[in-house]
């Protein structure tokens, strides 16, 4: 598994400690009263900027909360990732089975449903939840989701979390109690019935509330289904369910069946590399340790497998990944590279993301150059015209894989997309360069925002300089596949396919 967030122009997965806490470590948990003290999850003392003593104090919250609190606090004081600080956190603190996936359940259900908590949490509170304390605050959404979305019996969720907020922020224990009870006093439907929009005055509004998603991302994947509210619904459930963990086994190392059989899983639907896990840690399968397999969601397999598909005339030997980083897809085209006697060059700009390219490709007839894929035509190892395939596996917001970053549909801003999608319109631009006559550019995004897919497609090809057509990508996928729509480009959904919701687009130069 690899610790770097593919959607991420270059950033490393978890963000830089805060200046002071160089290793984030000794800082995870720690909250801060209003005093400027505070304690750990663990009831250890930390102590204040005005340098008072630490004090004593002792934690009587399980396990298994506490976890997923250090977790929540460190999503919103570090800026980390939940789907990396989480299994640290648990390792850390020696949690296994139940724990660890009670752990898991709270921290990830709380942080996708966070916008829609704080709209409750401000109701009973009175007051706007940026003016409660953050280890208060994170405390309060941790109950809140207990209540209104675990079996947890209110009572217990009431008092557990009031034991946190003891252990975290003592000064907010009897508001945090009184909070909590005025949550308890509706169920999550009435609740919704209570903040959101009526569904048929302003339906874009109460899904996303009910389904907890920001409005503008609910009226971005509405418009990239056409409008169909259903299946809108339909997409913002299956966002909130667990991710499934998918295997891609590599093609001539090992069999996607035998694999499947070894592991306790299932060969994929759609992709012949696909293996479905049963859950567990993938990174200590031994088909993954020894580089049989990486863990690579189907529907990325499948737009990578597009592109080796795709119809080319004459030469096949030279294939370009312009935005390789962390090598999942590198990983997948290099395997079939070197069937086909085929030479894969992987570009990544960021020099650490590059570096997991290259041992993802180990052993592969595959050159990694950590550089901008934007210098095509000026760097000689990336000639213009020099390339029979090419994939732009672009930076995107990454909205098609929110069921795995619980925490990215809150960071993520409509401010994000100008400069993303002028760099993709870049990337594709140096892509149509670097691509002969006669070959193909796949253009993949992990986003159905409609800016990311078919506008910067369409810009970028205008704007090129070269003559393109768009091959239909619709047979490049494994025959009888469902719901891909009418072409030529391919959007796979969550709720239809069971993959992330990537976007592909196929062209063939001309000239
Ligand atoms: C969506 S990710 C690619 C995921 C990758 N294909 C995989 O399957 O693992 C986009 C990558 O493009 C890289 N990137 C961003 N700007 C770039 C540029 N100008 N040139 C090359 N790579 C770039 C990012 O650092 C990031 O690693």
């Amino acid at each position: 598994m690899t610790d770097i967030n593919p959607h991420e122009g270059g950033r490393p997965a978890t963000r830089p400690a805060r200046a002071g806490r160089p290793d984030g470590r000794d800082s995870r948990g720690q909250g801060r009263d209003s005093r400027g003290q505070g304690r750990d999850f663990r009831g250890r003392d930390f102590q204040g900027r005005d340098g008072r003593s630490p004090r004593s104090a002792r934690s009587t919250v399980d396990r298994a909360r506490q976890a997923a609190y250090e977790a929540i606090a460190a999503v919103h004081r570090d800026d980390a990732y939940a789907n990396l600080v989480l299994p640290a956190i648990l390792l850390d603190m020696g949690l296994h089975g139940r724990d660890a996936a009670f752990a898991t359940e709270l921290t990830y259900g709380t942080l996708r449903a966070l916008g829609t908590l704080d709209l409750i949490i401000a109701a009973a509170a009175e007051r706007d939840v940026d003016r409660i304390d953050p280890p208060a605050r994170d405390a309060l959404r941790l109950g809140a989701y207990q209540i209104l979305h675990t079996r947890v019996p209110a009572h217990a969720a009431v008092s557990s979390t009031v034991d946190l907020v003891r252990a975290v922020a003592p000064g907010a224990t009897g508001f945090a109690n009184a909070v909590l009870r005025g949550i308890t006093a509706k169920d999550a439907d009435g609740w919704v019935e209570q903040l959101a929009p009526a569904y048929e005055a302003d339906p874009i509004g109460h899904l996303a509330i009910a389904h907890h998603h920001p409005r503008w991302i609910v009226r971005a994947f509405s418009e990239a289904l056409g409008g169909d509210l259903g299946e809108t619904t339909r997409l913002l459930i299956e966002d909130n369910e667990p991710p499934p963990v998918h295997l891609c086994v590599r093609p001539g190392r090992a069999d996607a069946v035998k694999i499947a059989d070894q592991v306790g899983g299932a060969p994929g639907a759609f992709s012949p590399y696909a293996v479905y896990l049963p859950g567990g840690a993938p990174g200590e399968l031994n088909a993954v340790r020894d580089g049989r397999a990486h863990v690579q969601d189907e529907g990325s397999q499948l737009v990578a497998l597009a592109l080796a598909e795709a119809p080319v005339d004459g030469d096949d030997r030279r294939w370009l990944d312009l935005c390789a980083g962390p090598g999942g897809k590198a990983g997948l085209l290099g395997a079939l590279a070197a069937q086909r006697d085929a030479h894969l060059t992987a570009v990544e700009v960021a020099e650490h993301r590059a570096a997991l390219v290259t041992q993802a490709v180990r052993g592969m007839p595959v050159t990694v150059l950590a550089t901008d894929g934007r210098t095509v035509g000026r760097d000689e190892q990336l000639p213009a015209g020099g390339f029979d395939r090419v994939l732009v596996d672009a930076p995107c917001t990454g909205l098609g894989s929110l069921r795995r970053r619980p925490e990215s549909r809150w960071r993520r801003q409509p401010s994000d997309l100008p400069p993303l999608t002028r760099l993709q319109r870049e990337l594709l631009g140096a892509a149509l360069n670097a691509v002969r006559p006669g070959g193909v550019v796949a253009y993949v995004t992990c986003s159905p925002h409609t800016v990311e897919t078919h506008v910067t497609v369409t810009e970028a090809a205008r704007r090129s300089g070269v003559s393109v057509d768009f091959v239909d990508a619709r047979p490049l996928l494994p025959a009888g596949m469902p719901g891909l729509g009418d072409g030529p480009t391919v959007q796979l959904w969550p709720h239809r396919h069971g993959t992330d919701a990537m976007f592909l687009a196929v062209l063939r130069r001309t000239d």
